[in-house]
């Protein structure tokens, strides 16, 4: 069952185009950032209710997706952490599915796992978290 509600772009220009471009394209252009995959993540705002958009590096096997809240290594986790702390149930748009996940912070081993597999895709996340005292959280998403 999709999440219901209305979209609301972000405010930020950089968080905003490459999300629009994927999803106006029903996930047919804008698929990468630096060569690797990108995906679309659609979570509920925990304030608002309103349907946010955020473009993330593509972390999957075997039907499983991890998503990095890195932002690059900032002090803070970026806002859409929280939008999945009050709800779990989430959309990603991998090209042109776009299906529902219930997304679960992990830790220990198992975020030891899917955080090696997240920088085989992308290396600078090791580089983020050697910037930040914060411990970059990992959600995996489970098809619903
Ligand atoms: C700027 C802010 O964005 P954010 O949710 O903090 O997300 C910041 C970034 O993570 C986001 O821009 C990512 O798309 C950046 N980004 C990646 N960011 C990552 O953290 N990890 C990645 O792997 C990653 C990859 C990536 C690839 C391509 C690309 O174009 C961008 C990529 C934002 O959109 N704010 C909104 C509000 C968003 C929101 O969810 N509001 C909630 C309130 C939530 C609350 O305050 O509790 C609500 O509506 O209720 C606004 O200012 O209008």
């Amino acid at each position: 069952m999709p999440l219901t509600g209305e979209y609301a772009p972000s405010t930020s220009d950089w968080a905003r185009e490459q999300a629009e471009l994927i999803e106006n394209s029903g996930g047919t252009e804008g698929l990468t950032l630096q060569g690797k995959p990108v995906i679309v993540l659609t979570t509920k705002g925990a304030k608002t209710g309103l349907l946010r958009k955020t473009a993330l590096m593509r972390v999957e096997h075997d039907g499983e997706y991890a998503v990095v809240a890195s932002l690059g290594g900032a002090p803070k986790h970026p806002v859409w952490y929280w939008n999945i702390k009050a709800e779990p149930h989430v959309e990603l748009r991998d090209g042109t599915a776009n299906k529902d996940y219930t997304a679960r912070e992990v830790s220990g081993a198992e975020k030891a796992v899917w955080w090696e597999r997240a920088v085989e895709v992308w290396p600078d996340y090791a580089n983020y978290q050697t910037k930040t005292s914060r411990e970059i959280p990992v959600f995996v998403l489970t098809p619903r």
